[in-house]
């Protein structure tokens, strides 16, 4: 496991106690020092108290080994510069699994693609576990649920059998696009809903934003190809849930702090964690507009990190962006007049299932 942090460190836990043998690498040697010996990572995981069996170390080549598994948790932004050293101790028949939710800045490429790139393997040994996944309350062994998706079935059903144990069940599916990206977007309309909590607006409020923010998630990732039914699963609707409703979230809280009017710099030095929503805004709004995608609510969230919107004008903005009343789904038999965030992914559903169930574009 590369990457001591909060889920990095769980799901280490999540893989001992289902029998497999672990070595996590802390870039930090005292952090090494504490996992391995005091069976603790206080810093991330408070309280909690690890499986005996787990070793860590700094040195990248003997947590790798002779591993069949390698699973990736760093932030995503420094993913790349860390596959140098890592694509040399990467074994032929090696699977590695990104358990990452950002896409990098600059280039807007998903993790597993970074992987792919940076360490020259083939995608069926690449996969990526998602879901509905707060580190804490799987690490207090709360029943939970994710999804491994890969190319490769029989590579997903491998890693799924590693990570599953009397507390975390891991299900499949093939579809990479939509299982990464349901992880990533789910990030952003969490922070919309950081934000609105903030500004203390209620239950009505935030519901509106998580069924108009899943129409927009639905939205991008099916314009990548994504199969839409993922984003009404663990990796799309779950995780949004999770993420948007719990006070453990970091991408929340990263929102909740700029509805109290703290500024962008202000939260990004008060946050101890990764809010990987945060960098992901901006290359989501460029892929975004490079496929004709129109997503008010992260366009809204980017105001508000760059301060040209006041956070209590936000839910206003969200819940309509025409005063022309609006189709919630394309109406039979009358021309569709409903805002182009929910109609165009009912329109790309039934282009794909013209399209013999092919995805809208590739990536
Ligand atoms: N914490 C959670 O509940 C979950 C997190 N994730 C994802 O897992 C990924 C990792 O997040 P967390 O473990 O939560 O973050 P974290 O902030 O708790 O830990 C990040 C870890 O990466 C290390 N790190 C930072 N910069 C690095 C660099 N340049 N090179 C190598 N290591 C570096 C840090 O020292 C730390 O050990 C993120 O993409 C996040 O979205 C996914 C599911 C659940
Ligand atoms: O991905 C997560 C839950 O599934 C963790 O969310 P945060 O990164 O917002 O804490």
């Amino acid at each position: 496991m590369l990457g001591a942090g909060s889920w990095g460190t769980t799901f280490s836990k999540i893989l001992a106690d289902g029998g497999a043998d672990v070595t996590l690498w802390a870039r930090r040697p005292e952090l090494a020092r504490e996992i391995s010996l005091a069976k603790r990572n206080s810093d991330y995981l408070p309280g909690i108290n690890l499986p005996p069996s787990i070793r860590a170390t700094s040195s990248l080549e003997e947590a790798v080994g002779e591993s069949a598994f390698v699973f990736v948790s760093i932030p995503s932004q420094s993913l790349r510069s860390n596959l140098a050293a890592l694509a040399p101790l990467i074994g032929p028949e090696t699977v590695v699994i990104s358990l990452m939710k950002g896409v990098e800045k600059g280039t807007g490429l998903r993790m597993s693609e970074v992987l792919e790139q940076g360490l020259g393997i083939d995608r069926d040994r690449l996969a990526v576990a998602s879901g509905p996944n707060l580190a804490l309350e799987i690490a207090k062994e709360q029943p939970t649920a994710a999804v491994i998706s890969s190319a490769s079935l029989a590579t997903a059903e491998a890693v799924a059998k590693v990570a599953t144990n009397r507390y975390f069940r891991s299900f499949v599916n093939t579809d990479v696009i939509g299982t990464e990206f349901g992880g990533v977007l789910k990030n952003l309309i969490a922070v919309a809903i950081g934000i609105v909590d903030g500004v203390g607006y209620g239950e009505n409020t935030k519901a509106s934003i998580l069924t108009r923010g899943l129409a927009e998630m639905t939205d991008f990732a099916v314009a990548y190809g994504a199969v839409p039914e993922t984003m009404s699963g663990l990796a799309g609707l779950g995780d949004l849930i999770a993420t948007s409703s719990s006070p453990l979230s970091r991408n929340n809280t990263a929102g909740r702090l700029l509805g109290q009017g703290y500024s962008f710099t202000d939260v990004v030095a008060r946050m101890q964690q990764t809010a990987e929503g945060l960098a992901s805004v901006a290359p989501i709004l460029t892929l975004a507009a490079a496929r004709g995608v129109d997503m008010p609510i992260v366009q809204q969230v980017s105001q508000v990190l760059a301060g040209t919107l006041n956070p209590r004008d936000i839910a206003p903005h969200l819940t309509t962006d025409s005063l022309e009343p609006q189709g919630e789904r394309p109406i039979d038999g009358r021309k569709n007049r409903g805002g182009p965030s929910l109609r165009r992914p009912f329109q790309r559903t039934l282009d794909q299932l013209r399209n013999g169930g092919r995805g809208a574009g590739g990536h």
